[in-house]
């Protein structure tokens, strides 16, 4: 049986955007890589544009090897039959029509090993049209990857028809060791996964402007502002292509919006042509502004998409999770539409596309299956303990990930990668949700730490500045007092961007650690406001008046080594001894007394806002507290025989 440590080489057909991406990805990943393309000036600027692209990570100190390693794994071809001949795995990447692609299979299949995996990255073609081409279809899997594949973390891992599970996991496995986030699509339905819930967010605004019903800029400022999406749907619509979406309807036979088929008609396909929903070439380009968004019915549209959401889940597609994954990474949607379901209200969902099915006599108003039978089984959401989720027992946690392991440090990964640890309000939920839950006897010390490699946090999620109640954004400062009153030692673990709310959690902790290029700082005057996680009061009692006045006016942003002679972080330290000295400081806080260390973290935050005769006596009380303990008299007898003390927390 293959396994993914058999894949020795990866052969890219195609050196096209998505082409030469993932052959560059595969070699930053190890593998021996062959890119084919037909002609030598296509496979040579395709070459080029990994050279590129994968010397600018080098310089950046984005990847581990030199430019010089990576681009030495990498041959180009012209040949197909010399380029899959000793693949373990051919990606293909060529246009997308199913000829051009049955074609490639089937001489893929002619001269590739027969072990070997072959995989097409269509995003709108049927896996099991492609796999039938070949004698191989239970070797045949989707392999979808997003635009530009070396900044996008998703891939889609699509099941055809005969697509075995051993493939697919093999690919999934494949996946993972080239550090990008796989999902299951476990049918082989058109658009996948992300596609099938993406589309009806632009479609539906098309078909609302077609009926005269909104206009661009209400549609794009109300999803933006009101919603909290990267982009707006007709914005989104420019920005990827109108005729991207026009050809993924027609390829299903589904009804275009008049306003969709109108604008390609006319050739006017967004940015690329330089006209679109927005005017570029003669026009000022995407206008809309925060004053537009409040008429456009933003329900209508996230219940289309949820309702696809269910039909994905109750199809056996993906489940919630995967298809949440997949928004966030594929559509840099803020949450996922199954979590958003379950925050609106299951039932309020299926009200909107019941009232919208008796108004308006279309297919995709009518509730899915499963969506109704989670309503009527009384499970509408968060609320109601479950929807797509189940919130009773050990609620999910979407956006942190966490483990105590047996030396009782509670690791806390900040995880929302895909807009850089940026802090939504679900995720200061959670490691509220979580330090407040959790057996502290279990803990010795807790260690915060973000996801990828560019960011601790890059602050509070801005996206949702403008959509949340102003009260619920004062909320957040009850996380950060939760983790700074939490009984045990807790450390931030820095690398990379650490800014507003990330700075905020960090000086929370008790002790912060940060590699010397990592980023800190306050610009929150820079959105107009000023922080509101307990910085200006923190950086005060830490560094001072007039380096936290002039750090918070001028929104400064510098470097840990600058971070550390201001007293902001304890150790800045070089991206090779990070791991070590936060290790050394962990080593040292675990098998510290926690009765002591407890009481010493307690006298010290209580004492500062105290007088010094008052922190005096709090401190001379527990000491003499601690002269009772257990610990206290391991701690003596440890050093009257010369040995190390284990203390057990008495
Ligand atoms: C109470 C607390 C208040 C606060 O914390 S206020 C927030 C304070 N923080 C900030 O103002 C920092 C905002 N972010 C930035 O300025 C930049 O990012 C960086 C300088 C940190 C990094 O720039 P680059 O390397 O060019 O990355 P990128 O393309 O800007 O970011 C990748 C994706 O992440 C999203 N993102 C980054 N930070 C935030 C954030 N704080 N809130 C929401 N989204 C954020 C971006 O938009 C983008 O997303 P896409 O790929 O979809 O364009």
């Amino acid at each position: 049986m293959m396994t993914v440590s058999s894949i020795q080489r990866v052969t890219v057909l195609g050196a096209g955007s998505m082409g030469h991406g993932i052959a560059e990805i595969a070699a930053i990943g190890g593998y021996d890589v062959t890119i084919r393309d037909i002609e030598d000036d296509l496979v040579e600027e395709g070459y080029d544009n990994i050279e590129w692209s994968v010397e600018k990570l080098a310089e950046k100190g984005q990847v581990d090897e030199s430019a010089d390693e990576i681009l030495g794994r990498i041959e180009t071809m012209t040949d197909l039959a010399d380029a899959v001949s000793d693949a373990d795995l051919v990606i293909e990447a060529v246009p997308e029509q199913l000829e051009i692609k049955e074609d490639t299979f089937s001489s893929v299949d002619e001269h590739a090993p027969d072990h070997a995996i072959l995989a097409s990255n269509t995003s709108s073609l049927s896996i099991s049209d492609i796999a039938s081409a070949t004698d191989r279809p239970d070797q045949v899997v989707g392999l979808h990857f997003f635009n530009p594949p070396v900044k996008m973390d998703l891939v889609e891992v699509t099941y055809g028809e005969a697509t075995s599970d051993e493939t697919a996991e093999l690919a999934y496995e494949w996946v993972e060791s080239v550090d990008k986030t796989p999902i299951y699509v476990r049918k082989d339905v058109h658009g996948f996964v992300v596609n099938t819930v993406l589309v009806p967010f632009m479609e539906e605004a098309a078909w609302m402007l077609s009926n005269d019903e909104t206009t661009v800029q209400e549609a794009d400022a109300a999803m933006v502002y009101e919603r909290g999406y990267p982009m707006g749907p007709f914005e989104l619509n420019d920005f990827g292509g109108i005729d991207i979406g026009y050809h993924f309807r027609s390829e299903s036979d589904q009804s275009v919006p008049p306003v969709v088929e109108e604008k390609v008609e006319n050739d006017h396909l967004g940015k690329k042509s330089g006209k679109g929903f927005y005017n570029y070439d003669d026009g000022d380009g995407v206008d809309y502004k925060p004053e537009d968004a409040g008429r456009y019915d933003t329900l209508r549209t996230e219940a289309v998409m949820i309702n696809k959401a269910a039909w994905l889940v109750g199809n056996d597609v993906a489940t919630p999770e995967e298809i949440d994954i997949g928004l966030r990474l594929g559509g840099s949607f803020p949450e996922g539409m199954c979590r958003r379901g379950d925050r609106i209200g299951l039932d309020v969902v299926l009200e909107k596309l019941e009232s919208l099915s008796a108004e308006y006599d279309a297919e995709r108003y009518k509730p899915t299956d499963y969506l109704v039978e989670l309503v009527e089984e009384g499970w509408t959401g968060e609320d109601a303990g479950k929807g797509f989720y189940d919130y009773r027992v050990d609620p999910p946690y979407h956006y942190i990930n966490w483990d105590v392991d047996d030396d009782g440090v509670l690791e806390i990964e900040l995880d929302r990668q895909e807009r850089l640890n940026s802090m939504s309000d679900d995720m200061f939920m959670e490691i509220d949700r979580l330090l407040t839950d959790i057996d502290t006897d279990d803990v010795r010390c807790v260690v915060f730490s973000g996801a990828g490699d560019k960011a601790f946090s890059s602050g509070a999620d801005i996206t949702g500045f403008t959509a949340d109640d102003p009260a619920e954004i004062m909320d957040v400062d009850e996380m950060f007092q939760t983790v700074y009153e939490f009984p045990r030692p807790t450390v931030a673990k820095i690398d990379g961007f650490c800014l507003g709310a990330g700075i905020e959690l960090a000086l929370a902790c008790d002790i912060r650690i940060a590699t010397e290029g990592s980023t800190i700082g306050t610009p929150e005057t820079d959105l107009g406001v000023i922080p509101g996680g307990g910085a200006t009061q923190r950086l005060l009692r830490l560094i001072g008046e007039g380096r936290t006045k002039e750090m918070v006016y001028r929104g400064m942003q510098f470097d840990a080594v600058q971070a550390e002679e201001w007293g902001i972080v304890n150790h800045a330290v070089s991206d090779d001894e990070f791991d070590d000295r936060a290790g050394e400081i962990v080593d040292d806080l675990v098998s510290g007394p926690p009765v002591a260390l407890k009481a010493a973290k307690q006298v010290i935050q209580d004492g500062q806002d105290a007088s010094l005769e008052v922190a005096l006596g709090m401190e001379k009380q527990a000491f003499a507290v601690l002269a009772t303990t257990d610990d206290m008299l391991e701690g003596v007898t440890a050093f009257r025989q010369n040995r190390e003390p284990h203390f057990e927390g008495e």
